[in-house]
């Protein structure tokens, strides 16, 4: 049995077309299984697949921090689209700004695609939560949560997810711990706790 305490994780599709059926939805799929292979701790997901509508987003957001959750990652609405409005919402509901976490996520995109500054996406602390954007392509969830790596597996451009255990702690939130395949968390050594799981 696991003694890592368990996380409720909120994620949110944001999407005009997934969310009414004009397409499938990949978005909350790719966020799930990152996250499951990344984590240790057994996770709660609490999703939601929801359009574009600034109001319905900040109102999904505090649903799901009052639900509980750690951590909440949003997928799409990142961009300069009139509808792209979900930066707006998440920062409706911020008690603070984290906005490395955005210019973590351009740094590692524009590896990957130069529309990367394209995307307002940030990241917010609402009481002992943390909202994450991602942008809305699928393929982007991993790039940016795992961030680029060269042919040896060296890190060029850390994952934004390697901070985010840290961040959870320091808002009061449980002890996270990550298989180090997928993603290294970082932590100051006088956080550090022992280990309790192998991998
Ligand atoms: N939830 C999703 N599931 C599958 N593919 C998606 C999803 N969200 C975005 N995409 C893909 O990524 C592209 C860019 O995402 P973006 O968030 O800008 O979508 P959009 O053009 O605003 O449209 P929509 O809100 O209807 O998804 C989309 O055109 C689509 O091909
Ligand atoms: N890693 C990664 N980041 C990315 C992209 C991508 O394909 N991969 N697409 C960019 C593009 S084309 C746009 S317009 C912005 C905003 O996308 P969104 O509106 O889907 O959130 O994200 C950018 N960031």
């Amino acid at each position: 049995m696991s003694e890592l305490a368990p996380v409720k994780i909120g994620i949110v599709s944001v999407s005009d077309r997934a969310s009414s059926g004009v397409y499938e939805d990949k978005g909350l799929p790719a966020l799930q299984e990152w996250l499951t292979s990344a984590l240790k701790n057994p996770i709660e997901f609490v999703p939601r697949l929801i359009p574009d509508e600034q109001p319905l987003i900040s109102a999904t957001l505090i649903e799901l921090v009052d639900a509980g959750c750690s951590l909440v990652l949003t997928t799409g609405g990142t961009g300069p689209a009139p509808r792209d409005v979900t930066p707006d919402a998440t920062l409706a509901v911020a008690d603070k700004e984290m906005p490395g976490f955005g210019e973590q996520m351009r740094q590692i995109s524009l590896r990957f695609v130069p529309t990367a500054i394209l995307s307002r996406q940030t990241a917010v602390v609402r009481g002992q939560c943390l909202i994450v954007n991602l942008p809305g392509q699928p393929k982007a969830i991993a790039e940016t949560l795992a961030g680029v790596a060269g042919v040896a597996g060296e890190p060029i451009v850390p994952g934004i997810f390697a901070a985010v255990p840290y961040c959870i702690d320091l808002i009061g939130g449980p002890y996270l711990e990550t298989h180090e395949a997928v993603c290294n968390a970082f932590r100051p050594k006088s956080a550090v706790r022992l280990a309790n799981t192998g991998d």
